[in-house]
């Protein structure tokens, strides 16, 4: 089988590198300083589960030099995908499936948009890492999971088939009984915390500390999962327990990937997480004041991320 990777950061340099590493037939997409490193010297992991260096099958800026992909891993920010999904539509076969391992709630509806139902799967990823110097990416907390499945949740072949190449690799992955619940469940937990993370700047341990942030954080969720119920998806108030059980059980000085952008001052996914949930609000007539406000708070940094970067 052959796989394409795009975009070899944090999840994309893990999990392709741990496919690479099974002597899967792995080409990559990657691009600068980053791209150079790993053509010249191969791609480092350092992960607390052991470390690799991987060679993989092709690595390259350009989608057009790679073999026909089988099956193609997003490992780009999910608002990159429209764009990449144009550069990949002329290397898309009658059989390739596309998996999007991004955090956000519409990253399959943003692939169908661009490309064939029938190519793309859905998906999610859990993993702490990222690139820490070119050709190298670090794997510093969580055991790594992918999340994936058939939009219509059906146990195809190809999923059985996708699920045992994970397993050759040694990545824990499952096969949920519906990947939009599962979507949205990580969903509701990364956006109630990068926003709120993003605009206070702090860990997760000093806003539980403040019983204004922590209730803030509360409504935010419960918006999330009012908009998620009137888009059909089963989220009750077991899923915002669980959340907070995962929030409260966060160890202290942690920060999501998304916040730590925002904070870094680099374009982030704000616009995937509480914008969609204020837009998604707004369109279905749910009221989001508090993701509002976080949005509108962060969006002028965020314009200026994007002028700037
Ligand atoms: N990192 C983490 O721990 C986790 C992240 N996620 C989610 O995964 C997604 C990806 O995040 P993450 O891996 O951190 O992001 P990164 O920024 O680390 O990785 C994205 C990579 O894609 C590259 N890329 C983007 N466009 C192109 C292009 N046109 N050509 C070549 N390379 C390109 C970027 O290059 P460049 O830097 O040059 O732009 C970058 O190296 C996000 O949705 C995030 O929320 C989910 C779980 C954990
Ligand atoms: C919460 C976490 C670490 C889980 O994978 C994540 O998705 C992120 O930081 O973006």
């Amino acid at each position: 089988m052959e796989i394409l990777v795009y975009g070899i950061g944090g999840i994309g340099g893990y999990f392709g590198g741990k496919l690479a590493n099974a002597g899967l037939n792995v080409s990559m997409i990657a691009r600068g300083e980053h791209l150079k490193a790993i053509q010249k010297h191969g791609l480092e992991v350092e992960s607390i589960n052991g470390n690799f260096k991987v060679k993989p099958k092709m690595a390259t800026s350009n989608v057009a030099e790679v073999p026909k992909p089988d099956l193609v891993i997003l490992g780009i920010k999910s608002w990159q995908i429209p764009s990449v999904a144009k550069e990949l539509k002329p290397i898309i076969g009658e059989k390739t499936m596309v998996l999007p391992l991004q955090n956000g709630a519409d990253n399959y509806e943003k692939l169908i948009e661009v490309l064939p139902k029938k190519n793309v799967l859905a998906g999610l990823c859990f993993v702490v890492s990222f690139i820490e110097k070119p050709g190298k990416i670090k794997h510093t907390a969580f055991e790594p999971k992918i999340t994936f499945g058939e939009s219509d949740n059906s146990q195809s072949d190809r999923i059985l088939k996708i699920h045992a190449l994970f397993d050759k690799a040694g990545i824990e992955n499952s096969i949920p009984k519906n990947i939009q619940l599962e979507i949205w469940k990580k969903f509701l937990f990364i956006c109630t915390v990068s926003g709120i993370g993003g605009l206070t700047r702090v860990s997760i341990d000093k806003i539980r500390e403040s019983e204004y942030l922590f209730e803030m954080m509360r409504n935010t969720a419960k918006e999330i999962i009012a908009v998620g119920k009137a888009k059909n998806i089963p989220l009750t108030d077991k899923h915002l327990e669980m959340v907070f059980e995962i929030i409260n059980s966060q160890p202290k000085g942690n920060t999501a990937s998304t916040q730590r952008d925002i904070m870094q001052g680099k374009p982030s996914e704000l616009e995937n997480f509480n914008g969609y949930i204020v837009k998604q609000g707004k369109k279905l007539g749910v009221d989001t004041p508090i993701n509002r406000y976080i949005y509108e708070c962060l969006k002028p940094m965020e314009e200026a991320a994007r002028k700037s970067g």
